[in-house]
């Protein structure tokens, strides 16, 4: 396999975009690799070229699917760069090859679409299926991209123009462009194939007014998502479109994680309040201590401050005391040495008294008393005050009579003395006042150390109840993030993901739809607008009886060619047809064939859908069914209706399945001898039964059908009756009424046989097109000698005749492509006109009877249908603009 390199230049926003990449294909381009390509890099694609060096494949479903709009023009130039290619030699093998690929093409584009066919139900089951799955089950949509992927390779070769829409066209001028192209493989042959680039000297006229602005747009490897790591961006992953499996898994893997999370959290957080209430006993405790610390710690010191006091003053008070006791020793020794000296002087006894005195008597007194009051009350201020203080010695003394003494002893009273141990007293007050502030200021310290304890202690107090907080948000916290409830949102994600696959699954299903469509009508065009279907009946149990009258008519000799013997001749007349059903085909064999016209009908087009032949050859049977009065959509009667009611059912089958707006409408004429009667009339009929003469024919009623144009040239029959039907059953109920009006019968030749064209005409009207199914029953062809016809019938006979013949001159003209067209020289014709020509696509039944007796008439009819399937018109379909 040859690798085949491509470059697509795109234009965007007056900007050129380059893209190369490569291909391991020979000569198939992969469309969506390229589309992939173009859309990872630009917004819309206005102009874009290939160079490659094989063969490009292309067509209208390319440009498709690349996502470019009709009305853009889309410019492709090709460039053969295979080494050793030689134009000359190459271009009739290349020509060649495209016809047969456009051939290969063709018939696959067939078969695809009958593979489209059969998958079709398959499809809606599946989207059925994913509807009432109600989003609980991943809907699989990868047959849906295979099967767009099925339709999206398609092999034609060409240059397109999205604004031409003629296949056939196109492929001429893609030939036409092929033929054209300036070719110069040596160019591109001294390069290697990866090297591959657009030169500025390319070959071809188109790119010389090009100039390229080229941005090497490399392709980047695709990122993986990141792993999600909170459940926003879960959701965010879970809300993109393309949520896929790897995402429901790793969100799976998240809510695994977080439930051990969650468990991690918890016992971390009952660990967290272990410890607080464990910190807090601690501070408790600590502050409990420290209290008592503090009050026994006060206590001690202040028994220990006071005692050293105590000891400090009674040393103090001892030093003094024996101050004291030197100073009276000194004072004794004085007064000794006064008296001494007074006696000396006076000789007087009262020497004696001298040595009782009651300085020394009151210093013995207040020293007991000093020690009696620091017994009794050591830790009394007060007490060691007035203990301390001298008692007023002086006071106590007795007043000598000796004046002179008693100088003396005024002279001797030691103030100076007690002055400075009260000073001294008083200094040692404030010391112990002092001491006592100390000691004060040391409660206050521990005050405030309580005070911080207690600080602490509401500190730690606090913070507990802040983990409390804490750990009361992480358990609200914790419940949301309850397994149940990431399931729910994990289920909701799901959901999400299901809805948007299914709005992915459903915009596929239509673009596929729409593809299908496409492709359908292309199809159905290539296979001609008139298709003509030859039906030989089986006999009837009397023909049977007299089988030898039939013999050897004709001879089917393969499912397209009939071969007929005619009377008084030895050599057979072929026909081909577009098929001939031999007398064991059955109703829905028959249907197969007319089905695809229902698509069409969908897609805008007018259908027609009609039973020719001489009387009794099964045209009714055909068209109708075998009772074609009381047709119903009744499954036992199912095998036996005819190519009408399996339309309806069809019809309104594929509506319902595109589930848009429509309107079905539903109008039955007939047309006997030259009048139009209307088979929905409601009310009474007047009397036009086959047996009244045709003067019996009302004039109201004659007159009241008329058929007139539209300024578009559409015909349309005025007073014509309409009803909407919503459903296949309710259209279907309507016909048989209307069917029952018709002017039947018996004549020589069938014992029903229907005396007039019955016409009914579906009109259905979408959001974005409008079409109308036009069957008929057309009465018999046959000679009017043949059917035993006299009289009224004979009339008849001769209506139906001209009437045929008119049709055979519109057919006629059709297939002759004459500028003019006889529509208007009978009423059936114009009755007719919109499933004949334009915008129709056609299928004719002539039905055959297998009789030798009416090989006459059978010849006649195979006539009619060779000369009908030659009309080739272009179909338009009707849309609204
Ligand atoms: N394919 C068939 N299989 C079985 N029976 C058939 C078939 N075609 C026709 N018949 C039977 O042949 C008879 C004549 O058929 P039918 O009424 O459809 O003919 P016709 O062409 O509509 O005749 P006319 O033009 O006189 O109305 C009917 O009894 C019908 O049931």
């Amino acid at each position: 396999m040859d690798k085949i390199s491509f470059t697509v230049v795109c234009e965007e926003n007056g900007k050129k975009y380059k893209i190369s990449f490569k291909q391991q294909a020979y000569n198939l381009v992969s469309i969506r690799h390229i589309r992939d390509h173009v859309r990872k890099t630009l917004q819309s694609t206005v102009l874009f070229e290939l160079y490659f060096n094989g063969n490009l494949l292309l067509d209208s479903q390319f440009c498709h699917e690349l996502g470019i709009q009709d009305g853009c023009t889309v410019i492709m130039k090709l460039v053969y760069a295979r080494p050793g290619y030689d134009k000359q030699q190459n271009f009739n093998q290349f020509q060649s090859e495209v016809r047969k690929q456009q051939e290969d093409s063709l018939k696959k584009q067939i078969q695809r679409f009958n593979l489209a066919e059969d998958n079709i139900p398959h499809l809606t089951a599946k989207r059925n299926e994913i509807y009432e799955a109600d989003f609980n089950e991943e809907p699989e949509v990868d047959l849906l991209s295979q099967y767009a992927k099925q339709m999206s390779d398609l092999d034609v070769i060409g240059q397109f123009n999205p604004q031409k829409t003629n296949y056939q066209s196109q492929l001429a001028d893609t030939l036409k462009s092929v033929e054209q192209m300036q070719v110069q493989p040596n160019k591109f042959m001294n390069k290697s194939r990866n090297d591959y680039e657009l030169q500025e000297d390319q070959p071809m006229d188109m790119t010389s007014s090009v100039q390229y602005s080229t941005v090497e747009v490399k392709k980047t490897p695709a990122k993986k998502p990141p792993k999600p790591r909170s459940t926003e961006m879960l959701l965010s992953q879970a809300k993109q479109p393309y949520a896929n499996d790897e995402q429901i898994k790793q969100m799976e893997q998240f809510i695994l994680e977080q439930k051990l999370e969650q468990e991690r959290q918890k016992e971390q957080e009952r660990q967290k309040e272990i410890e607080n209430e464990r910190k807090i006993q601690d501070l408790q405790q600590q502050i409990q201590n420290l209290t008592k610390n503090a009050q026994r710690d006060t206590q001690l010191e202040l028994e220990r401050k006071m005692q050293e006091q105590i000891d400090r003053l009674k040393q103090d008070y001892e030093q003094k005391l024996q101050q004291i006791q030197i100073t009276q020793n000194q004072q004794f020794t004085y007064q000794q040495n006064s008296q001494q000296m007074i006696q000396n002087q006076v000789q007087t006894p009262q020497m004696l008294r001298i040595n009782e005195s009651p300085v020394s008597s009151g210093i013995a007194h207040s020293n007991q008393s000093f020690n009696n009051s620091l017994t009794q009350n050591v830790f009394s201020n007060t007490a060691i005050q007035q203990s301390i203080m001298p008692q007023p010695v002086v006071q106590n003394a007795p007043i000598q009579p000796n004046t002179q003494v008693s100088t003396i002893n005024d002279s001797f009273v030691p103030l100076p003395v007690e002055n400075q141990k009260q000073k001294q007293l008083q200094k040692q007050n404030k010391l112990l006042s002092h001491e006592i502030d100390n000691l004060e200021k040391v409660l206050q310290l521990l005050d405030n150390q309580k005070q911080i304890l207690d600080q602490d202690y509401q500190n730690q107090k606090q913070v507990h109840s802040q983990a409390q907080s804490t750990l009361r948000t992480l358990q609200s916290q914790q419940s949301s993030l309850d397994p149940t409830k990431l399931q729910n949102k994990l289920f909701h994600y799901k959901l999400v993901r299901s809805k948007q696959d299914l709005i992915k699954a459903t915009t596929q299903l239509q673009n596929f739809s729409q593809n299908r469509r496409k492709l359908h009508n292309q199809v159905e065009d290539l296979k001609g607008n008139i298709r003509v279907f030859v039906r030989v009946r089986p006999h009837t149990q009397l023909e049977k009886k007299n089988y030898e009258q039939f013999q050897n008519s004709f001879q089917i000799l393969s499912d397209q060619n009939i071969q007929f013997l005619q009377q008084n001749s030895s050599v057979p007349t072929q026909y081909k047809f577009f098929r001939v059903y031999n007398d064991n085909a059955s109703q829905q064999t028959l249907f197969n064939d007319v089905k695809p016209l229902i698509q069409s009908a969908l897609d805008g087009y007018n259908i027609f859908v009609g039973g020719f032949g001489n009387t009794g050859s099964g045209k009714t049977y055909t068209i109708l069914g075998d009772d074609g009065d009381s047709a119903s959509v009744d499954k036992t009667q199912y095998g036996r209706l005819g190519v009408l009611p399996r339309s309806v059912v069809e019809l309104f089958k594929q509506l319902n399945e595109l589930k848009s707006d429509f309107q079905v409408e539903l109008a039955m004429v007939e047309l006997y001898c030259d009048s139009l009667i209307d088979l929905l009339e409601e009310g009474e009929m007047e009397n036009v039964s086959a047996n009244s003469s045709m003067s019996n024919l009302s004039q109201n009623q004659n007159e009241k059908l008329q058929i007139r144009k539209t300024q578009n040239g559409d015909t349309y029959i005025k007073n014509l009756s309409w009803v909407r039907t919503r459903t296949a059953e309710e259209l279907i109920s309507y016909l048989g009424p209307g069917l029952e009006k018709r002017h039947i019968s018996p004549t020589a030749l069938n014992d029903r046989s229907s005396r007039s064209h019955t016409i009914i005409y579906i009109k259905l009207k979408q959001k974005m097109s409008s079409s109308t199914l036009i069957f008929a029953d057309l009465a018999g062809s046959e000679r009017v000698e043949k059917s035993n016809s006299t009289g009224q019938r004979m009339k008849e006979a001769q209506y139906i005749n001209q009437s045929l013949a008119a049709l055979g001159d519109v057919m006629s003209a059709l297939s002759q492509k004459k500028a003019f067209v006889p529509y208007r020289n009978n009423k059936l014709t114009m009755l007719l006109q919109p499933g004949m020509g334009g915008n129709s696509k056609s299928v004719l039944f002539v039905c055959v009877s297998p009789l030798a007796t009416c090989l006459g008439e059978s010849f006649c009819s195979l006539q009619f249908g060779a000369r009908a399937k030659a009309v080739q018109n272009v179909a338009v379909k009707g849309l609204y603009e």
